[in-house]
């Protein structure tokens, strides 16, 4: 780009937009599976049994379950529509900009120094530390909501470590930035002088690894390691995790440029914030600790756009950065977007995506329709703000002109001063009676702060856009144990759940204000928690009626049996289509498949409980952080791909109990046809008995935990004997 001249160079835009091939033929498609559907509720209706006939309830459930069950299908198709691509062009950003580019605000949370180690925090920290951007620029930002001293010692480490590790990466430009991922990965060492600095920072880092696990080990400070900074006497007091002062400490002043690394190059700023925490406030959670960040920031260093991730989210690419200018600085689109959203993803996941953690159709198709109607959800981490729209700016058609990105920093106080300023807005007393938490910044009182926050910037006029690059740009932890990924499960569809029930629904809050197509996408994750409802009824009734030698689907034989082969063979073969062209292997799809299952049984359907309840006042928010940290034998077990159960939850014991059920069901059902009722009447079973197959073939691993294995990852025997137990009495159950 550089060659062009600059009259012409000017007009180009700095990112693109392009609609994805073969929009046309998929909505021809997907009004076939429309019809078929139509005719399902047809059949449903214009079939069901006379009073008194047995089933007759049955199908009536069949119905409504069907119904939901198309409705949501329609919801999910609204972001197949318009899917869309978008392109930055980085090297038209550096042209036009050179070194002028806008300050950056990183924010990291953390929130517990057991289930998210230290080590794992400072990764994060320096991989954004040494990002290839004008440091001086750049002001990194640690919140820790777990108050804790060892992620305050890990920091101080990091900013040391950072000396040497940011002019290691620039020197060999190396990637990623992460030093615990880049050294796990395999180097091929081309040159002497990059081998032997190679050698003496690995060394360095993990002498630093060492000297910080053995202190968290320790579970204290070392009067030695005390001395080494002021920021240590905050914890003479008692400091406890939900009941100590603020404390902010501005560990690198990056305007000081005397504050070097050892090559006497710049270095970002670095600060550690704790808000204050009392037992007796609400302290909101992450969203809490984001407003805490969004005004210390604003005090510090005040930058126009901010990045925000959690802390076990560390930086892929050195240029990421950049990428995200291409957006907000664009000259015709960009004066609008609120926020970019980059996909989550995690470097952790087994080749066929066990617990499927990786939502490659969502990060790939969904996030990419949804993106179509410029109102991409936030998704908490790996996203850049403007800052103007996160504090709780309306968007004006005369913003374009009001904007510039100049610094609008320019204070001359000195770090102490900064600190103490600082420590005021982390209050809790400076939030009471003000509209943070409401207009301003995130949203209090939902677990899914993010996606709350994000629909109620959108819904004040800004645009938010989706970008996911070919070299991932963040990677995290994904959860690996089956509980883990429940608990966050539930977590998120009960939160997403709240904001559909509260004055918050995108049909009526975002009415007028996002589009219809947007409103639907948001709804597809909105209404998860609901979609439990007909796949329990779908779990449980028809095996049982299967049982009972009771037919509820049409005969081969009948017409009626089109839409139903059609509908079930179309959706699947679609979305086998989708996972593979997303880069997910068949095996993952299935694994997939299982886990919707189990999600949608037991988490979501928790959720769907809790979110009445609560609504009711029964119950408060609560947030069960993510373990991001296990022990061996279970890390073995993941990396094989086994499941991971263990414990006796009542989680557990209803996908046991389904998974006996759907066994007890196929048993029985197979006898009744065969000695009771005859091969022909195969015809009218044989729906039900394929669903049966289906469900059981699913379950497969679980009848592994139950009956086969003898790790400790297997399901406990006490909830075994219940679950037989369970399924025999339900097998007794009458149809109505
Ligand atoms: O009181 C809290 C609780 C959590 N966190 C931080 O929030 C982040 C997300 O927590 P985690 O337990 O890892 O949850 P996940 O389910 O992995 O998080 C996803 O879902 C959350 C909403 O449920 C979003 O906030 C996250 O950004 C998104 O990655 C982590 O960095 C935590 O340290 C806090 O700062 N304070
Ligand atoms: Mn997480």
């Amino acid at each position: 780009m550089g060659k062009e001249d600059g009259g012409e160079e000017a007009l180009l835009p700095l990112f693109e937009t392009k609609e994805a091939r073969f929009r046309g033929a998929y909505k021809v498609f997907a009004s076939t599976v429309f019809v078929g559907i139509c005719l399902i509720w047809v059949y449903r209706l214009t079939h069901i049994p006379r009073a008194g006939v047995q089933g007759r309830w049955a199908w009536i459930g069949m119905f409504m379950a069907e119904l939901w069950f198309g409705l949501y299908w329609i919801l999910t198709q609204s972001c197949r529509f318009k899917v869309v691509y978008n392109y930055p062009f980085k090297e038209r950003l550096s042209y036009r900009y050179k070194d002028k580019l806008p300050s950056i605000d990183i924010f990291v949370c953390t929130a517990d120094s057991k289930k998210e180690p230290p080590t794992m925090v400072i990764n994060t920290i320096l991989s954004v530390m040494s990002y290839n951007y004008p440091l001086e620029n750049l002001s990194i930002y640690l919140s820790d909501d777990g108050g804790s001293e060892l992620t305050f010692y890990a920091l101080l480490e990091a900013s040391s470590f950072s000396k040497h590790w940011i002019p290691f990466c620039k020197k060999f430009n190396i990637q990623p930035r992460s030093p615990s991922a880049y050294f796990a990965q395999q180097i091929d060492i081309q040159d002497i002088t990059y081998a032997q600095e190679l050698l003496a920072i690995k060394k360095l880092y993990k002498e630093m690894e060492n000297r910080i696990n053995s202190t968290v080990e320790m579970g204290e400070i070392t009067k030695e390691i005390r001395d080494q900074h002021k920021g240590f006497s905050e914890w003479n007091s008692k400091v406890a995790k939900q009941d100590h002062q603020s404390i902010v400490e501005i560990m690198i002043d990056g305007r000081d440029k005397n504050i070097v690394d050892i090559y006497g190059g710049r270095l970002p700023t670095l600060v550690y914030m704790a808000r204050e925490k009392r037992p007796q406030w609400p302290h909101n959670f992450k969203a809490g600790a984001m407003n805490a960040l969004i005004r210390v920031s604003s005090e510090i260093s005040n930058a126009p756009f901010i990045l925000n991730l959690d802390c076990d989210m560390y930086a892929n690419d050195a240029n990421t950065i950049q990428e995200a200018l291409c957006f907000f600085l664009d000259e015709k689109r960009g004066h609008e977007i609120s926020f970019l959203q980059f996909p989550q993803n995690y470097d952790n996941i087994t080749k066929n995506d066990l617990y499927a953690c990786t939502l490659s159709v969502i990060n790939n198709v969904e996030l990419a329709g949804i993106d179509g109607y410029g109102a991409v959800p936030y998704c908490g981490t790996a996203c850049f703000h403007r800052r103007e729209s996160l504090c709780g700016k309306v968007y004006s058609k005369d913003y374009r002109k009001e904007w510039n990105i100049e610094d609008k920093n320019d204070t001359n106080k000195t770090v102490n001063e900064l600190e103490a300023a600082s420590k005021i807005l982390a209050s809790y007393s400076f939030e009471k009676e003000t509209q943070w938490g409401g207009k301003m910044g995130l949203i209090y009182g939902c677990s899914s702060e993010d996606v709350i926050t994000g629909l109620a910037i959108q819904c004040r006029g800004w645009k938010s856009h989706y970008y996911n690059p070919n070299r991932k740009a963040f990677l995290g932890v994904a959860p690996i144990t089956l509980n883990d990924v429940l608990i966050q499960q539930k977590r998120w569809s009960e939160g997403l759940f709240q904001i559909f029930l509260s004055k918050y629904c995108p049909f009526i809050y975002g009415h007028g204000k996002i589009k219809l197509g947007a409103q639907m996408g948001y709804c597809i994750y909105l209404l998860w928690a609901t979609i439990s409802l007909p796949t329990l009824y779908y779990v449980i009734v028809p095996p049982l009626c299967l049982l009972h030698g009771i037919s509820i689907f049409p005969q081969v034989k009948s017409l009626w049996f089109v839409p139903f082969a059609y509908v079930i063979v179309a959706k699947n073969a679609c979305s086998i289509a989708e996972a593979l062209s997303c880069g997910d292997t068949l095996k993952a799809w299935w694994n997939w498949q299982r886990m919707w299952l189990i999600r949608r049984t037991t988490a979501h359907f928790f959720a769907f409980i809790n979110t009445i309840v609560r609504q009711l006042g029964l119950s408060k928010t609560t947030f069960v952080v993510t373990e991001k940290v296990v022990t061996e034998d279970v890390l073995k077990r993941y990396e094989q791909e086994i499941i991971e159960f263990g414990s006796s939850t009542i989680t557990f014991t209803i996908i046991a109990t389904l998974a006996m059920l759907n066994f007890f069901n196929l048993i029985g059902g197979i006898k009744k046809i065969v000695l009771d009722l005859g091969f022909k009447v195969l015809d009218q079973l044989i729906l039900q008995l394929s669903l049966n197959l289906l469900l059981v073939m699913l379950n497969v691993p679980v009848y592994q935990a139950l009956f086969i294995r003898n790790d400790n990852g297997r399901i406990p025997s006490s909830i075994m004997f219940k679950s037989i137990v369970l399924a025999s009495l339900a097998c007794l159950m009458p149809i109505i």
